[in-house]
């Protein structure tokens, strides 16, 4: 086994204790939280510099493409996250088996508008698939949303394919009438010009093609 003498938490685990899981409108049934995950061996908690032992990025493999990452660039990408502090991947961790079985991250977005505040944006959600179903997708989106407004966002949005959007809705998210659609342009594609040049051969790699996206937020001022 990996020892890990020192390791180094990405953003303060004492702010995870402080959140109050009785303020979400999601359902938990048992009743679950940050502190007390329900499991002794589940911990919720800030991303380590030694996740990458952990299976962190094998883990959000499940949700999108992550390459061939190695521990230099990852380590390299914790260090800039952490000099930000902008960044609080939260992750939940098996450990019985040393594993990352969750994930999810809050960037924060620093603005002059609303007198210099600042908009959290949900990103990078996953749960291991053989984990699914037991309210850790739940557990996790919580408990970066409530981080959110305890860290002074004015609010939250997140981009999603139109099936999960029920399962926003459910932890407090909403559609904004009118004010609700994902824009993207791709860098990592072509334009169809460049396809043409180079006839690219990458295809998205999210594998989303055909789906359609869209924003939900969670509005902290209302
Ligand atoms: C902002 C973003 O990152 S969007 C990207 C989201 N991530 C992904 O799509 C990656 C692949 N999917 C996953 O990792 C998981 O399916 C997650 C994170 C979406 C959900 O994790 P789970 O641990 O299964 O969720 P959990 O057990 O808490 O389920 C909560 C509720 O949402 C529902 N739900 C869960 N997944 C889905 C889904 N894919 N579609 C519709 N409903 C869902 C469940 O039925 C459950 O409903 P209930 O409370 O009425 O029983």
């Amino acid at each position: 086994m990996v020892q890990h003498p020192q390791e180094t938490y990405l953003y303060d685990p004492s702010l995870l204790l402080k959140l109050d899981f009785h303020r979400t409108p999601a359902t938990f049934k048992p009743f679950i939280s940050a502190a007390n995950p329900g499991e002794p061996w589940m911990k919720v908690r800030p991303l380590k510099d030694t996740d990458y032992d952990r299976g962190f990025l094998q883990l959000l493999s499940q949700l999108t493409h992550v390459g061939n990452v190695n521990r230099t660039q990852f380590l390299t990408r914790f260090s800039q996250m952490k000099a930000s502090g902008d960044y609080f991947v939260t992750v939940i961790e098996d450990t019985r088996k040393n594993e990352i079985i969750g994930a999810a991250s809050l960037v924060i977005e620093r603005k002059f508008i609303h007198n210099c505040s600042v908009r959290g944006r949900l990103e990078d959600v996953v749960v291991n698939d053989t984990y699914r179903g037991k309210q850790l997708g739940k557990l996790i989106v919580v408990t970066v949303s409530l981080l959110a407004e305890e860290l002074g966002c004015y609010k939250m949005s997140l981009d999603c394919k139109d099936k999960l959007i029920k399962f926003y809705e459910s932890l407090g998210y909403v559609l904004i009438p009118g004010n609700s659609n994902s824009m993207t342009i791709r860098y990592d594609e072509g334009t169809p010009l460049k396809r043409n040049a180079t006839s690219a051969s990458s295809s998205s790699s999210t594998g989303a093609g055909g789906d359609s996206c869209q924003t939900v937020s969670l509005d902290f001022a209302s």
